[in-house]
């Protein structure tokens, strides 16, 4: 058997919490009672402490950013849950744009306007 990616697993926790009606406390339903507004907030909050973290000196300084960027993930996964979107679709998007430059991609964007 195959197991699934912890991003999975992850966004199945995510969508049983979103349709939670009752039970034990959960993080992930209280996010999804706040919507966009709050699942956001946490988003900024966590991001700023990636950026913190970037620069914190040794191993340490390495661990902490591991730590908040998963902290960023699982809040932009929350998100995703929130408007009922997969893992698997950032999945495909990131797939879309492989081997394609980011330099290249702008400039070949259409002008705004
Ligand atoms: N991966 C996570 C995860 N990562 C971080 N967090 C929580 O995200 C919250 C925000 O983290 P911070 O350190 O920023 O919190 P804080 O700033 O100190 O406090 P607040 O500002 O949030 O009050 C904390 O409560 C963390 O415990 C998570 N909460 C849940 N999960 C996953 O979601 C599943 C469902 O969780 P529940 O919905 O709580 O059952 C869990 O089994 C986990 O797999």
């Amino acid at each position: 058997m195959v197991e699934a990616s912890v991003m999975t697993s992850l966004m199945k926790v995510i969508a049983e919490r979103k349709a939670q009606t009752e039970g034990p406390p959960s993080y992930v339903a209280k996010l999804m009672k706040g919507g966009a507004a709050a699942i956001g907030a946490k988003i900024v909050e966590e991001a700023a402490e990636v950026v913190e973290a970037g620069d914190e000196p040794g191993e340490a300084g390495r661990e902490h950013l591991v730590k908040e960027v998963a902290d960023l993930v699982f809040h932009a996964a929350v998100m995703l849950g929130y408007r009922d979107l997969a893992w698997g679709d950032v999945e495909a998007e990131l797939q879309r744009r492989s081997g394609t430059s980011g330099l290249v991609e702008k400039a070949a964007r259409k002008p705004k306007g």
